[in-house]
């Protein structure tokens, strides 16, 4: 997979080339470009923006500035255009398992207000685009988002995790919420590990575990409950 991204603080994604996606980019599996927006500029000032038409506060990103960046590097590759924004879709791991079978993204990091809208809408024209937003808060700009949803998608891809099963039992992969995790000492400030834990009873196990997936998910996340097709949960799930 290649991924760009194109923003006007390129040293904000600097962590990308660290730890679990450093060591994806060094083994081939990513390719990654950061692209300053900036370089695309031709006044002395650089500016990327400019007072929004109708009024309102702060400032909107200049489409022509965006669309030389874009049309740079894009070239002819198809790719998946992905822009950031507290309007967007909410960006979850089914997105982030759509998005790994890719072959290329490319992500928009918009600030102050936001992306002059023509460069969506003229880039939708000709490829896949995806306006996103990983929950509903607001940011400054969509740097921290696309680290939020590249490291979310990279991990999916064959070859980045040490351990494939990993992202096979993810939170949200069967619908649920993660339950409880342990690990040695046995007892820890008065506190046990389950026995069932540490019983060697897998079938016990794995119904403890659902069971506190499903408890887990019905106290926090009732909504993640609410959208699980009927089949998903058998009878002794139903209890919860
Ligand atoms: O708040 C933002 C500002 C710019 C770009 C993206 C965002 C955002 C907020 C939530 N998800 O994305």
């Amino acid at each position: 997979m290649r991924i760009d991204v194109v923003t006007i603080f390129p040293g904000y994604l600097a962590p990308l080339r660290e730890a679990l996606l450093g060591r994806a980019i060094e083994a081939g599996l990513v390719e990654l470009g950061v692209h300053d927006l900036r370089d695309w500029t031709h006044d002395v000032h650089q500016a990327v923006d400019d007072s929004p038409y109708g009024g309102g506060p702060g400032m909107v990103m200049r489409p022509q500035v965006w669309g030389e960046a874009l049309d740079a590097v894009l070239g002819d590759a198809p790719a998946r255009l992905v822009v950031p924004t507290p309007a967007g879709r909410p960006f979850t791991q089914a997105t982030a398992q759509a998005w790994a079978g890719e072959e290329r993204l490319v992500f928009a990091c918009g600030r102050y207000e936001g992306i002059d809208q023509r460069v969506v809408d003229a880039y939708a024209q000709r490829m896949p685009v995806d306006e996103v937003s990983i929950g509903d808060y607001v940011l400054v700009g969509g740097e921290v988002a696309v680290l939020v949803m590249v490291e979310a998608v990279v991990r999916l891809l064959p070859g980045v995790l040490g351990n494939p099963v990993s992202a096979q039992e993810d939170s949200f992969s069967d619908g649920l919420l993660e339950g409880p995790a342990y690990t040695r000492p046995v007892s820890w400030r008065g506190l046990d590990v389950p026995d069932v834990l540490r019983s060697g009873n897998h079938a016990a196990i794995a119904r403890w575990r659902r069971d506190r997936a499903l408890e887990r998910t019905a106290a926090r996340r009732p909504d993640l409950l609410d959208a699980l097709p009927d089949h998903a949960l058998d009878r002794t799930d139903r209890a919860f």
